[in-house]
Parts: C-alpha cells; structure tokens; sequence
C-alpha cells in the first residue's frame, strides 16, 4: 500500500551573490530537522505570501538584513522524511546590513563552496551555481 501524496511546501531561499561572486551560506540551527547541515538562507512561504515576501521577511528574522531585489533562479522539489519540499532559489545582489547571528547559527561567505555537509537538495546547486559565478 502507498502512502499518501503530501502536497509539496514552498520553502523561499536566497542567495546573496557579492560582485567577486562569494554566496552567502549557514549553517541550520539545533532544533531543526537536519541540524548542522549548510543551506543558502531561507524559510517555508506563509499563507497568502508571496514567496519574494517570505524570502525579505526570513532574512530579517534569521540574519537581520534587508533584501532590496532578488530574481528567480531555479526551483527543486525533494522528498525527505520530515517534509516534501519545493525549493524556490532567488539570486540577490542588493541587500542591506552584514549577517547577523539570530538563530545562533553560523553562516559563511564562500567562492568555491567549502563548508559540509550540505542539505541534499542544495547539493546540485552549487554546481549549477560556479558555472553561472565562473564560465558565464
Ligand atoms: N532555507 C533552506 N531550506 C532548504 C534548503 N535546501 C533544502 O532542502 N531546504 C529545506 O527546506 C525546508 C526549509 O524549512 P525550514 O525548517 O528551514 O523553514 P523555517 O525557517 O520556516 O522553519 P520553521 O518551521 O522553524 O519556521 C527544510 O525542509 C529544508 O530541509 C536550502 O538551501 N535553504
């Protein structure tokens, strides 16, 4: 017997992208599900929020910035045991203020991607990302 389909939760992430093309990653917060893990920042869209909307207002609650512009960049869907998410990654190049620790977590400017372990569905990104940072 299979279980039911859950339908997918939108999760708004942002990549703040500086003009040397460092992306801005942190690291996820004890409490939370894959704990430790590194992600592009980010949270699940609310009822009746625009996903450009949920994206401003994650930044704020989780690194104290203000994101001025972002574009849609790609979406992934993944199934993991706690959620079946759709990922929704917006590229900012226009943000106010430096990240700060509201969650306790760490977080990191990184060209070449360093940090580990990633979430599984951010894993693919970082390649699609270099290609777009480094070949053009
Ligand atoms: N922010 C973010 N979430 C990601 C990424 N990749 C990825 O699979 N996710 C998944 O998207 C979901 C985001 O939910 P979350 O728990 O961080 O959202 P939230 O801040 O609104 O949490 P809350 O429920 O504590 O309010 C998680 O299931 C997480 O595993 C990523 O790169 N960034």
């Amino acid at each position: 017997m299979s279980l039911p389909a859950r339908s997918p939760i939108d999760v708004a992430v942002g990549i703040l992208m500086k003009p040397n093309g460092d992306v801005l990653l942190a690291q996820r917060p004890h409490g939370k599900p894959y704990a430790g893990y590194w992600e592009f920042p980010g949270g699940k869209v609310e009822p009746d929020e625009s996903i450009l909307d949920a994206l401003k207002r994650e930044f704020v609650e989780e690194l104290g910035m203000t994101v001025l512009a972002a574009e849609p960049w790609c979406g992934v869907e993944y199934v993991y045991p706690h959620a079946h998410v759709r990922l929704h990654f917006y590229i900012s190049r226009e943000w106010l203020g430096e990240p700060q620790s509201l969650e306790g977590q760490a977080f990191a400017w990184q060209g070449s991607v360093g940090v580990e372990p990633l979430l599984p569905a951010t894993i693919p990104l970082i390649e699609w990302l270099d290609r777009l940072r480094y070949l053009g």
